[in-house]
């Protein structure tokens, strides 16, 4: 039995990772793969039931579980908390070691959903690989009268074991790593370039560059098909990948895997809690559902990790899209489409081993 710990969180985050695990129960019973789901309070609505956005009884079913699927935490209704949700997404990431967040942006051939003109973003394949529990997210937050100050700090292990987890990938890819930073007047980002520069001397077969924030911020509109594996610190990586995620056409379509030295791994959609559109069933859940097929990769399952894939790209080439890509499914509708799909493959799947018995019977 597979354990897997649903975190579904506030706004959208219940109506996405509903559909996703409708997904994986499906993929489950016809593939065998015996996943079990339990579902935990966090975020918001965990401060509303426990007083804390990450329970000690949910953060120990985590730690527990084969993996963790995450929906979004936050709402303005928990703004003023004296920790508020977003604390407790960074205290889990931490708590489960989860130093290397994946977050790969594809515009898909064609590059219909882009606001970039298709000769410059159709078949764009980028991975941002973000440090996750370092910077100025954990540094020491000082809000006084008149003056604030936000700690950034980073050791050199921090940069490289994540270093090592974007060289690995862009071996598997096309070989390139571009590491973002601000070494023009940043000390951690001069501690990132040396430390990125030494580590790529283990991967002599992967091209390195470096190139600032701002220009990288600019450069992935402009020509993004020139980047393959882009390598950052957290806070660059965090808006970066907003920035991403539009080119592809919509935040609601990126997935995440964040990974550490090898216990579960939590995979979430990029996006936030989306208040504004929560409980109206119009959100993208193919973030959620990509999210899911990552975990399946990471996993180890088989193909079950590229069933789902497959039926999501399907589902969203087919033209079933949510308002965010100009289209009007619902969030459940867009989900049952992609499990439409998998109900045929599986269909064809069943009907290609009884055709392979009926040869062999034949044969025999
Ligand atoms: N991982 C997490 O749980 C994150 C939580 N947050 C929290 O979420 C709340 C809202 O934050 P925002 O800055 O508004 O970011 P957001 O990502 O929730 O929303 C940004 C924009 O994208 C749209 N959007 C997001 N996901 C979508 C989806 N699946 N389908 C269609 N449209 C989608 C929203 O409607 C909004 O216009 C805040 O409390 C914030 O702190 C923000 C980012 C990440
Ligand atoms: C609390 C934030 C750091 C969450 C976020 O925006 C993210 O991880 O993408
Ligand atoms: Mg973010």
């Amino acid at each position: 039995m597979i354990n897997i710990a649903v975190l579904p969180g506030d706004g959208i985050g219940p109506e996405v990772t509903r559909e996703a695990v409708e997904c994986l129960r499906l993929l489950s019973a016809r593939r065998n793969l015996g996943l079990h789901f339990t579902e935990h309070d966090f975020g918001g609505v965990a401060i509303d039931h426990h007083g804390t956005p990450l329970p000690e009884a949910t953060l120990h079913a985590c730690l527990a579980a084969d993996a963790v699927l995450l929906g979004a935490v936050g709402g303005d209704q928990w703004n003023d908390c004296p920790v508020r949700p977003e604390a407790g997404l960074l205290e889990i990431r931490q708590q489960l070691g989860l130093y290397a967040n994946l977050r790969p942006v594809k515009v898909m051939q064609g590059g219909q959903w882009s606001p970039l003109r298709s000769d410059v973003a159709a078949g764009s394949d980028i991975l941002v690989v973000r440090e996750l529990t370092g910077g100025i997210y954990y540094g020491e937050h000082r809000l006084a009268p008149g003056e604030a100050s936000d700690l950034c700090t980073y050791t050199r292990e921090q940069v490289e074991r994540v270093a090592h987890v974007a060289f690995k990938a862009a071996r598997a890819r096309s070989g390139k790593v571009t590491q973002v930073d601000k070494a023009n007047v940043l000390a951690t980002s001069k501690l990132w370039r040396s430390t990125v520069t030494d580590v790529a001397r283990n991967y002599p077969d992967v091209a390195l560059d470096h190139l600032y924030v701002d220009a990288c911020a600019m450069a992935v509109v402009t020509e993004p098909r020139r980047f393959d594996v882009v390598l950052t610190e957290n806070l660059f990586g965090d808006i970066l990948s907003d920035l991403l995620s539009v080119i592809g056409g919509s935040i609601g379509l990126l997935g995440s895997a964040s990974l550490g030295n090898g216990g579960p791994g939590l995979f979430e959609p990029i996006h936030g809690s989306a208040p504004q559109i929560a409980g109206l069933n119009i959100a993208n859940p193919a973030g959620a559902i990509a999210s899911a097929a990552m975990m399946l990769d990471e996993l180890g399952l088989g193909d079950g990790g590229a069933v789902l894939h497959e039926a999501l790209e399907a589902t969203l080439m087919a033209g079933c899209r949510t308002p965010d890509l100009g289209g009007d499914a619902s969030t459940s509708g867009f989900g049952e489409e992609v499990r439409d799909r998998l109900r045929v493959r599986s269909r064809r799947d069943h009907g290609l081993r009884n055709l392979f018995m009926t040869d062999r019977g034949c044969c025999g």
